[in-house]
């Protein structure tokens, strides 16, 4: 959408050393875009701006003359942001083939099974993720609980990328990313939505407007500009979601739909199997029949591989044996379905699902993984979509044999009210507290419960947090991985030396 430039008629030509939309990150010589946020509003930061050095500023209220570097008003100052983001560095989306992934859940699997195939394929390729961005051999933290970076961020890690002689990038695109410009400019060539369930309606208000957000990087296509590359721009979508008819009449170039079977498919699976070890699977279209071995576990993860595998063999002109060998390649995401073994009689697992969605599945296939019990801890997250915990508490107390409610970034929200109404939905679907499930509030004592109370044969799994290295009490990031309080624990009870379970102010108290 093209931006409406609303103050001067002629720009004064400024010199500039970057763009930044915080105030606190300005250095001299940069323009500062100031955005109206949810908590403030970026205009009352201008002054400090200016005082750090900023050449000029933009922003989106009429305040052209109050100040003494140049001010331009534009209309829509985040999608400024994003497009001047993109100008300073010199377009850099414009050098590379740009794969977008977004969904509710799968979007960072789905990655890296695509980055996977691409460096299989032998092509210089980026990702920027949640668990982390990399370019070349450098591994580069995004920071703490962020998935898609602010755009000024984007644009400098698609520069660099650029520089550093890569040719594609897959980029997981949140829907906040995408509700907020902060992946405008960078003109996808490829886009996979995974699915769209319950999430983040906390900010989206509704379902649709969620959905309507993860749409946006369909349209994107539309709006990208021709390549040199001249690949065709392609939208990979799920048949076997409820977004499905909805993203379908998305007015894109070339549509290709994966599902689990034939049924409207481009490309599909057929006899699927799974257990503790991976999965394997016929993969199929109208033109070939392929075997799929990947030791990823759960059913879910078929359905992800058949995303990745449409966007690499229909958006990047990828021969389907080398798809096949970049899935054999992946041999799991950090913080996803990760087995944590000191050599115990039963398994442990932490996963990422923090969607009622991604936790109904991965208590599935949990279940399908033991034939003992399977005993879940995780929490849900305050400052965040608040329905959710219900449906995540009901779910639980559903496919789970006990579930232990606990800490997970409660932030500036009480968590003794967080774990009374996860209580309070268990309850409804029949659970009872004591026998069925449990509240513990300190993350590493419900961790520790959980083992203890395992038998030889069942299965723990930790849910959540997943490769997160911190948690979020009131306004403070603490240090927290849950595989390493998976091991502390585990090593405890095994006498084995092992690492130290992490402190969180919950266990400060009681101590
Ligand atoms: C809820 C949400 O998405 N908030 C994002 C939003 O913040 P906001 O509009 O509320 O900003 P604000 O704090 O009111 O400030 C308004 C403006 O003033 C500026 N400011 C603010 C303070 C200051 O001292 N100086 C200053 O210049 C801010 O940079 C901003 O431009 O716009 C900011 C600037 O782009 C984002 O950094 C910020 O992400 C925050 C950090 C965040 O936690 N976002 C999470 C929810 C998020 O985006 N998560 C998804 C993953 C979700 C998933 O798990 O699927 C992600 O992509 O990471
Ligand atoms: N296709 C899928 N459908 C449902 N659940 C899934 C799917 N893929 C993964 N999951 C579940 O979601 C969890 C997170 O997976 P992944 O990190 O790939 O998703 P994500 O969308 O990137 O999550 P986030 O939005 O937090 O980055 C996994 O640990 C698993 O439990």
């Amino acid at each position: 959408m093209p931006i409406e430039v609303l103050s001067l008629k002629e720009i004064p030509a400024v010199s500039i050393t970057g763009v930044q939309q915080n105030s606190r990150k300005v250095t001299p010589g940069n323009l500062f875009v100031a955005q109206v946020g949810d908590m403030v509003d970026g205009h009352k930061y201008i002054p400090e701006a200016i005082k750090k050095g900023a050449a000029a500023i933009v922003g989106s209220e009429a305040l052209e003359g109050k100040f003494d570097v140049p001010y331009i008003q534009v209309s829509d100052s985040r999608a400024a942001s994003a497009y001047l983001s993109a100008a300073f560095f010199g377009f850099p989306a414009r050098q590379l083939t740009v794969i977008g992934v977004t969904g509710t859940d799968g979007k960072t699997t789905t990655s890296n099974l695509i980055y996977n195939i691409l460096l299989q394929a032998g092509y210089p390729t980026g990702i920027i993720s949640t668990v982390n961005a990399v370019i070349g051999d450098e591994i580069l933290d995004t920071g703490f609980h962020v998935t898609t970076p602010d755009a000024p961020e984007i644009q400098r890690l698609l520069s660099r990328m650029v520089t550093a002689g890569l040719r594609y990038v897959v980029l997981e695109t949140t829907s906040h990313g995408l509700a907020q410009d902060r992946v405008t400019g960078c003109e996808f060539d490829v886009a996979v939505v995974t699915n769209i369930t319950h999430e983040h309606l906390d900010y989206h208000g509704t379902y649709e407007a969620y959905r309507a957000a993860k749409g946006r990087l369909l349209d994107y296509l539309a709006e990208t500009a021709p390549k040199k590359h001249g690949n065709p721009r392609v939208a990979v979508i799920n048949r076997d979601d409820m977004s499905y008819e909805y993203l379908r009449q998305k007015p894109v170039e070339n549509l290709v739909c994966y599902g689990q079977t034939s049924n409207q498919a481009t490309i599909w699976s057929e006899n699927i199997c799974f257990d503790a070890c991976g999965l394997h699977f016929d993969l199929v279209s109208d033109t070939f029949r392929l075997p799929i071995v990947s030791p990823l576990v759960g059913d879910y993860n078929v359905s992800n591989i058949l995303a990745a595998a449409a966007a690499a063999i229909y958006g990047l002109g990828i021969d389907p044996p080398v798809a096949a060998r970049g899935v054999a390649a992946v041999h799991g995401i950090p913080g996803r379905m990760e087995r944590i073994n000191l050599g115990q009689k039963f398994t442990a697992l932490v996963d990422f699902a923090h969607t009622p969605n991604a936790l109904r599945k991965a208590l599935e296939t949990a279940r399908r993984l033991t034939k003992g019990r399977v005993i879940a801890v995780f929490g849900s997250a305050g400052l965040r979509d608040r329905e959710k915990r219900h449906l995540m508490a009901e779910e639980s107390a559903r496919l789970a044999d006990i579930s232990i409610f606990t800490a997970e970034d409660p932030r500036t929200e009480s968590l003794d009210d967080i774990l009374a109404e996860m209580a309070a939905a268990a309850a409804k679907v029949g659970a009872e507290e004591g026998i069925s499930f449990f509240r513990v509030p300190d993350r590493g004592d419900a961790i520790r419960f959980a083992l203890q109370m395992a038998k030889d044969g069942d299965l723990v799994i930790a849910c959540g947090k997943g490769h997160e290295q911190s948690m979020c009490f009131g306004t403070t990031e603490y240090a927290w991985d849950d595989r390493i309080a998976m091991r502390a624990a585990l090593a405890e009870f095994l006498h084995q030396p092992g690492p130290q379970m992490p402190s969180l102010p919950t266990s400060r108290k009681s101590a």
